[in-house]
């Protein structure tokens, strides 16, 4: 039929090439609802088709059903002896299959490439799964079976009734109307097959056309110079044939690109590059969303989703109405998912549900949740799916953070670089009498505390971030009304090599301080009497005697004190009378100190006194004081009154000295002295001279 084989020439590829792009070039897929049409494009495929080139034959079953856009496709009828002639030609305008349309297995016709071009194809199944949606494409495709037949009838009359001249106009005028363009790729051998003529009467009409200038040829193409007189010659035919067709367009409830008058290249184009706009907004909107959305029917197979739909499912774009929803869904959230549809279609307002999608080979189990409403039949179910494994994830990471930090026995925060609180745990806002730790996020210290110390915290933040280095520190706050002791730990938070904030710890250490002191107490402290014990008391005449090193100008006394016959009450009333004589002593020997100064025992029935800021004189009259005031005490213990005297040694620390100990076995040496002359008395070391420290002492004994 065609003397060519199936090719394309470098003008048919310039001409397809400027128009190959869009399905909505295809006036049918154009006026398709936005919705519907978004479906039907991810599963459709584009194929560039060589003129010649055979879609289906007579007896075949049509794989595709194709929607042409800058293509022709002739219908074609073949008889037994080999002689064909055109039924119809399909271009931009339909589609061909209408076989699967109709629900026939075999396709009663050829289809046959008449002019090289573009079209879009949707496979047979995918074709028979939306038809069975029942929506605008199957009210199109039926409109359309409807044109067809008109324009076969249409033909069969003209060809039997009408001049050849008439005739070619009519064929030309309906290439045209299908095509982009005002050139025809055609021969007039080609011509004359499709009309059922010879070669020659189609010569000689299309001579006539030429000479009346309404078209120019050369070999193999053919262009149309003057439409409107093309028009005023065709005969009615023509025109009953292209009412028909507008009529399967105009009616359709949505816009399409193309109405009312047919559209020239140009508009069409127009009309092609708006539609397009409007498509690739809609379609980046919906695909590139970061959710997935779906469209299911009652029985939950999916009839639409966008490619983040496709992506959470592991499924291909165009692979919608192959799969049920139910097949990604963990069977144990099924029957939630069921009953959340059936509310949702029911009209009952539940919010949302969350179910586990299965692993695919891209992810592992996702945790989703659905949010759904009802078509507006309420037969279909649109979804957004979004992946909350994630978000839940994190939320359960923060439920675990937030329990470490409110049963972590420090109070703990965080602040950002305005040393605002980004947050506190728990302990940190019951310590400053706050609700909750959430009440705090976005406060500053100047909430919580006095200007001065929040002062001073935001200068530790700016320099701890300044630095880049940890602080500590313990302090006294004043809290309800009580002091108490902080220990604080202050680090910068660090972001990619910057201080973005700190994060601080603090704990209450009021207690271990108590402890602390004491035990120092306690260490310090001789048990019986309460009086410091000799290692404290040693240590306490280091630090007198490094402060005389630095200050002379304040003499120190170290007096050294001795019972008399201590032995003997031991011996005659036992131990524990003793003991009892010790405490006296000593309470006896506190009441006479000042602030400043010491007391210690030193040995088993020793002592010491270490007099600060004192001189000879005030250190004798100290000492006889004590000496006079043990010498008036005495102690009734059974029954019997037992009278106690003390001896006592007096000696001055000086700068000279090289050890503490020096002036203490000074006083020693003078207690030694008192006791060898007869108790009961005071003895001053030798320097400086005695008489200097008994003036006024010795008269007094
Ligand atoms: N009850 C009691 N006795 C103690 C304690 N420590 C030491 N002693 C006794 O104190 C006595 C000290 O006796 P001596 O050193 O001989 O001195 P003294 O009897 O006081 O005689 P002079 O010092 O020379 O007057 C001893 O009997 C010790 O056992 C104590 O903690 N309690």
């Amino acid at each position: 039929m065609f003397d060519e084989t199936p090719c394309l020439n470098p003008e048919e590829i310039a001409m397809a090439g400027e128009w190959v792009n869009s399905p909505r070039m295809n006036r049918i897929l154009a006026c398709l609802p936005v919705e519907e049409y978004g479906r039907h494009v991810d599963a459709m495929e584009f194929v560039l088709l060589k003129r010649g080139e055979v879609l289906f034959d007579c007896g075949d079953k049509p794989a595709f059903v194709y929607f042409p856009t800058s293509s022709l496709i002739s219908l074609t009828s073949t008889t037994e002896s080999g002689s064909s002639a055109e039924l119809a030609m399909t271009g931009n305008d339909g589609l061909v299959g209408t076989t699967l349309i109709l629900g026939g297995k075999c396709a009663t016709h050829k289809a046959v490439v008449q002019s090289a071009g573009g079209a879009y194809r949707l496979r047979a199944d995918a074709m028979r799964f939306e038809l069975g949606q029942g929506g605008h494409l199957l009210q199109l495709s039926l409109r359309y079976i409807h044109a067809l037949m008109t324009q076969m009838a249409q033909s069969l009359v003209c060809n039997r009734h009408h001049s050849l001249d008439q005739r070619l106009c009519r064929w030309l005028l309906l290439y045209l109307d299908r095509q982009p363009g005002d050139k025809l790729l055609v021969t007039h051998q080609l011509i004359a097959h499709m009309l059922g003529v010879r070669r020659e009467a189609v010569t000689e009409a299309a001579g006539k056309l030429q000479a009346a200038g309404l078209i120019q040829y050369s070999r193999g193409y053919m262009v149309v110079i003057n439409r409107p007189g093309l028009e005023a010659r065709v005969c009615e035919c023509y025109r009953a044939v292209k009412t028909e067709y507008e009529r399967l367009f105009d009616e359709m409830p949505e816009p399409a690109p193309a109405r009312g008058h047919p559209p020239g290249p140009t508009s069409l184009r127009h009309a092609y590059e708006d539609a397009q706009a409007m498509l690739r907004k809609y379609t980046d909107i919906y695909n590139f969303a970061p959710v997935g959305y779906f469209t299911l029917n009652a029985s939950r197979a999916i009839l639409k989703l966008n490619l983040a739909g496709a992506i959470l499912l592991g499924i291909k774009h165009s692979q919608c109405g192959q799969h049920r929803f139910d097949a990604f869904v963990k069977p144990e959230y099924l029957a939630d998912l069921q009953q959340f549809q059936a509310e949702v279609l029911g009209g009952k307002c539940r919010g949302n549900c969350e179910v586990v999608l299965t692993a695919t080979d891209k992810r592992p189990e996702a945790l989703v949740r659905i949010e759904a409403a009802p078509d507006d039949n309420g037969r279909e179910l649109h979804m957004v799916v979004i992946d909350i494994t994630a978000e839940k994830t994190l939320h359960e990471r923060e439920q675990y953070q937030r329990a470490l930090l409110d049963n972590c026995p420090f109070m703990v925060w965080l602040k950002d670089k305005e040393s605002r609180f980004l947050a506190v745990n728990a302990p940190f806002a019951h310590t400053f009498g706050w609700p909750s730790a959430e009440a705090l996020e976005g406060r500053t210290d100047y909430d919580l505390t006095s200007r001065e110390l929040a002062d001073a915290y935001r200068a530790d933040d700016r320099a701890v971030m300044a630095s880049g280095e940890k602080r500590s520190f313990e302090e006294q706050i004043e809290m309800n009304g009580a002091l108490r002791w902080f220990e604080t730990f202050k680090s910068p938070v660090v972001v990619d090599g910057r201080n973005i904030g700190t994060v601080g710890f603090s704990r209450d250490i009021t207690e271990r301080r108590r402890m602390e002191a004491e035990l120092r107490s306690l260490a310090a402290t001789d048990s019986l009497t309460q009086l410091a014990n000799r290692r404290h008391f040693l240590a306490r005449l280091e630090e007198t005697h490094a402060d005389l090193l630095r200050d002379a100008d304040h003499p120190v006394a170290v007096l050294m004190f001795d019972l008399d016959h201590f032995k003997s009450i031991n011996d005659s009333l036992g131990h524990a009378a003793g003991d009892a004589v010790l405490r006296l002593f000593s309470s006896l020997l506190r009441d006479e100190l000042r602030a400043g100064d010491l007391a210690g025992r030193i040995g088993g029935e020793e002592f010491a006194v270490l007099l600060t800021r004192s001189n000879p004189d005030a250190a004798a009259a100290f000492a006889e004081r004590i000496r006079r005031k043990v010498a008036e005490t005495s102690i009734l213990m059974d029954q019997r009154r037992i009278a106690i005297t003390v001896s006592i040694g007096i000696a001055l620390m000086l700068a000279e000295d090289t050890t503490a100990e020096q002036a203490l076995g000074r006083a020693d040496d003078a207690l030694y002295r008192a006791k060898a002359e007869g108790r009961n008395r005071i003895a001053l070391a030798e320097t400086p001279p005695p008489q200097q420290v008994f003036r006024g002492v010795q008269a007094a004994m």
